[in-house]
């Protein structure tokens, strides 16, 4: 069978993937999550003219003479309000944040008055007629339309949520992932190991990476290399309600590679299966109804760099949210011999010299060698059938967590 091209696994795995439907959150879960509906002012803000300063709220013709002088006649602070009338000659004492009093339109700084008699203060500077208002509305108006659909909510627009009265907000549901290793071999970490087994350690590498795209994880352990205990795990990750399957391990070609037959039993369509790159050959790809499966490689490095390139745009598309590869432009560190029919991700060891990033690749690249993986700050990406580049060219580096 043809192994697939990256582009065209890219394009099919992410064909037809829309946001998932809304949920309300309260407004403190709700960071870093997708707006499902826009957010629409319930209030004005500020809802009054308001004090931009501390100081002494008067008219604008009393404000504008140095050596004038006013008689103070009340008090407010923020929280409060000033009944009275202020009249020409008089000025109210206020703080940052209060309601003027009505009529009067100034505030005059307290650093620019002095207090020439017990109630009466005297003008050191002049104040422009209308300064240190904020007037009513300035921030927004009630029904005013303040954040759009679909914006990742970030700290300013959750302030700005919460100030226009909205005690929690509509948002698209994360996508839930469940997470499935395979393998008679897999003994979870903590266990004293026989002969011949080792520890499972894919699941942890492929649930941050769907935590970091914005997913929550179901991580339901390990199957051994048997039809019916990993059918049994899959119809549990059905029954928790996954909008995604992750497998690793058992997607070769090997006797005791069931994970097609087990997905396909399942009601899984596939959709592809083989892709032309390296490590992450056996990666496949199916849907069951609306369920996504994706069946990656057992390979420690494999399963992580399938999850960086296929599992986290997926999930990201899933949670209606914003994704890129974080792509950049150094130079080779090493000389690269010429490539061969799969795309190649190349551990790479990353520094910066001379204010240029330089990524030298690792002698090993074994796709077990989770050491090398996690000393790598990027994978040179190397397109099939490239020629050899000598050190000092530039590459392409996709930077890796
Ligand atoms: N004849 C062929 N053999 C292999 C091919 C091939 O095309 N023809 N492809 C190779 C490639 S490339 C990869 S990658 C592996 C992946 O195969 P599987 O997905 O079936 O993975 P397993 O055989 O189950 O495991 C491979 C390797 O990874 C270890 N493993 C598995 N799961 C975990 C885990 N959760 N934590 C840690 N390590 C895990 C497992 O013990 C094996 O050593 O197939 C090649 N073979
Ligand atoms: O492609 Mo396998 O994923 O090299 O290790």
């Amino acid at each position: 069978m043809a192994l697939v091209p990256m582009e065209t696994a890219l394009e099919r795995l992410l064909q037809g993937v829309e946001p998932l439907t809304a949920e309300r959150v309260p407004l403190d879960q709700a960071y870093d999550r997708v707006l499902a509906e826009p957010v629409t002012a319930l209030r004005t803000q500020p809802p009054f003219h308001a004090s931009a300063m501390d100081g002494y709220a008067a008219h604008g013709v009393d404000a504008g003479a140095i050596g004038n002088r006013l008689a103070v006649i009340g008090e407010i602070a923020a929280g409060s309000t000033f009944s009275g009338t202020v009249g020409k000659g008089e000025c109210v004492r206020i703080f940052t944040g209060a309601p003027l009093p009505a009529g009067v339109d100034t505030v005059v700084i307290q650093e620019n008055v002095k207090v020439a008699a017990p109630g009466i203060i005297e003008l050191l500077e002049t104040t422009v007629a209308g300064r240190n208002v904020r007037r009513a509305g300035i921030d927004f108006m009630e029904g005013d339309l303040l954040i759009e659909k679909g914006r990742l909510l970030g700290p300013a627009a959750l302030s700005l949520a919460a100030s226009a009265n909205h005690p929690s907000l509509s948002v698209v549901k994360r996508p839930l992932v469940a997470i499935i290793a395979t393998g008679d071999e897999l003994r979870p970490p903590g266990s004293a190991t026989g002969p011949g087994q080792i520890i499972s350690s894919n699941a942890y590498g492929i649930a941050a990476c769907a935590r970091a795209a914005g997913a929550e994880v179901l991580d339901l352990g390990i199957a051994p290399d048997r039809r019916d205990a990993t059918a049994a795990l899959v119809r549990e990750a059905v029954a928790a309600g996954a909008d995604v399957i992750v497998t690793s391990g058992g997607a070769s070609v090997g006797d005791h590679d069931l994970v097609h037959e087990v997905l396909t039993g399942e009601g899984m369509t596939l959709d592809f299966w083989k892709i032309a790159m390296r490590p992450g050959k056996p990666l496949m790809f199916g849907r069951m109804g609306e369920i996504r499966c994706l069946g990656l490689p057992g390979n420690p490095v494999a399963s992580l760099v399938c999850s960086q390139l296929f599992l986290k745009p997926l999930l990201a598309r899933l949670g209606g949210k914003p994704f890129r590869q974080d792509m950049r432009a150094a130079i080779l560190g090493a000389d690269m011999s010429a490539n061969d029919h799969r795309q190649d991700y190349v551990r790479a060891r990353l520094e910066e010299r001379d204010g240029k990033l330089v990524a030298t690749p690792f002698e090993m690249q074994d796709s077990s060698m989770l050491r090398v993986m996690a000393a790598a700050g990027g994978l040179i990406v190397r397109a099939p059938f490239a020629d050899p580049l000598a050190a000092g060219e530039p590459c392409p580096v996709l930077l890796i967590d």
